[in-house]
């Protein structure tokens, strides 16, 4: 059982406030998912709580099991168990996406296997989700399109098996059956690992297929409105002024 619990976390970025003290609590097994119109702080979240140093916590705390991990380094992050799909992950030429796969494999389950089992692994896993030998072979994300790099983050989530999952817009750019390969990831870790998620979406469609336990908006800086699917649907209806009215 795991809890990341973000209490009363005010964020700056380049000196301006885009934070303005959001708390969350998210379990072991949850759907959390956060949507809010654009610029309302939702990527600077999810940054903030993996440490990217340009978003700086000025006030409130994360916790991973009860422990403070507002202020240790990244990798310290993934090793606990807290994963990130970015939005908009960036291209890295000259390193195979296999190679890559093939390290957090060993780095994660140890090196006793042999190369040629694990990439008989990362291959199976691979096919989850649609990432292909072609972008296996080529250099990390390099031309890889919107919906090919999405499934491609969620192919190193199925690996790296982790406590906690933050996908950032996990379905935008993708197709119909990337989408439903990409939902059908989420629901096996979350029933084979317990992993919690909070998924950062703008869209209701996700939702088709992934039960959300709860919905939050995020709305200037705040989490101003938490509910159920309901949320969601009226967000898809009515727009965020017309449900914020
Ligand atoms: N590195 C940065 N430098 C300057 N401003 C930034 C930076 N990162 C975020 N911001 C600003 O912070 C605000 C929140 O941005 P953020 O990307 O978190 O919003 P979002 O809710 O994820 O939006 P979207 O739905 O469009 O993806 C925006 O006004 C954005 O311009």
């Amino acid at each position: 059982m795991a809890t990341l619990q973000i209490e009363n976390l005010h964020v700056t970025v380049e000196g301006k406030e885009i934070l303005k003290g959001v708390s969350l609590t998210i379990n072991s097994g949850e759907i959390h998912v956060l949507m809010g119109p654009n610029g309302s702080g939702k990527t600077s979240l999810s940054l903030a709580i993996m440490g990217h140093p340009k978003y700086k916590i000025t006030e409130g705390k994360i916790l991973l099991d009860g422990e403070d991990i507002t202020n240790i380094e990244t990798h310290e992050k993934v090793k606990k168990g807290l994963f990130l799909a970015f939005q908009n992950p960036i291209e890295i030429s000259g390193v195979k996406l296999s190679t890559l796969l093939v390290a957090e494999y060993n780095r994660i389950y140890g090196s006793s296997n042999s190369p040629l089992q694990v990439i008989s692994f990362v291959k199976e896993l691979s096919k989850n989700v649609g990432v292909t030998d072609a972008l296996l072979n080529r250099g990390i994300f390099e031309g890889f399109s919107g919906g090919e790099k999405k499934r491609t983050e969620i192919l190193q989530m199925l690996l790296m098996k982790p406590k906690i999952a933050i996908l950032d817009e996990p379905d935008s750019g993708v197709d119909v059956d990337g989408l439903r390969a990409i939902a059908e990831a989420i629901l096996k870790l979350k029933n084979e690992n317990n992993t919690g998620y909070l998924i950062i979406t703008h869209y209701r469609r996700i939702l088709d297929h992934v039960k959300a336990d709860k919905v939050h908006v995020l709305y200037r800086g705040k989490i101003v409105a938490t509910g159920g699917m309901e949320l969601a649907k009226l967000i898809d209806e009515k727009g965020y002024e017309g449900v914020l009215k």
